[in-house]
């Protein structure tokens, strides 16, 4: 294996840049939202295509996070074949997102690296390669709404080489 390290770009999280991968699950990036409870509230509406499989059921968790140490390299990424997985922040802290195309195991060059606010989730379309939460602020409690059922769900692949992750310039 490569011991080439090489620099990841990070991009701001945006619902179009992260299209070819999923959905962002926040206000900003409803296509429809209409008030309900007689003007209390405002729906923001159907923000994420939550896909068990035609076989598993959605479930809700809770994922408390332990923060990442920067510069983070990324030496893995992984995919669940069988249904979407979203991840909806719950402490307010900024979070990354590193993802790669659903099909062949990806390459460092095939990377793209998200910087989440806290007030932006995200769901990954099924078999869309991601790396494991990547929290920063702190410990982050994270709402996930992902697939049980039967089958193997968790692909794992090391990348022959390398990505490193550096916040600021
Ligand atoms: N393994 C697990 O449930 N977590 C990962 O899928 C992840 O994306 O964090
Ligand atoms: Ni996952």
């Amino acid at each position: 294996m490569s011991e080439t390290l090489i620099r990841l770009t990070v991009e701001p999280l945006t619902a179009e840049a992260f299209a070819p991968f999923g959905d962002v699950i926040a206000t900003a990036d409803a296509q429809r939202h209409f008030t309900i409870n007689g003007g209390n509230t405002e729906r923001y509406h159907d923000l994420a295509r939550i896909d068990p499989g035609p076989d598993g059921r959605a479930i809700v968790s809770i994922f408390r996070g332990q923060p990442r140490r920067l510069p983070f390299t990324v030496e893995m990424m992984e995919r669940h074949p069988l249904g979407s997985q979203a991840f909806v922040p719950l402490s307010g802290g900024a979070y990354l997102v590193v993802v790669a195309p659903a099909g062949n195991p990806p390459g460092v060059e095939d990377l793209r690296v998200f910087l989440a606010r806290g007030d932006q989730g995200v769901n990954y379309a099924c078999g869309v390669w991601h790396h494991p939460l990547l929290a920063l602020d702190g410990v982050s409690d994270f709402l996930v709404i992902d697939r049980a059922g039967e089958g193997p769900n968790c692909d794992e692949v090391r990348l022959d080489e390398a990505g490193v992750i550096e916040l600021g310039d």
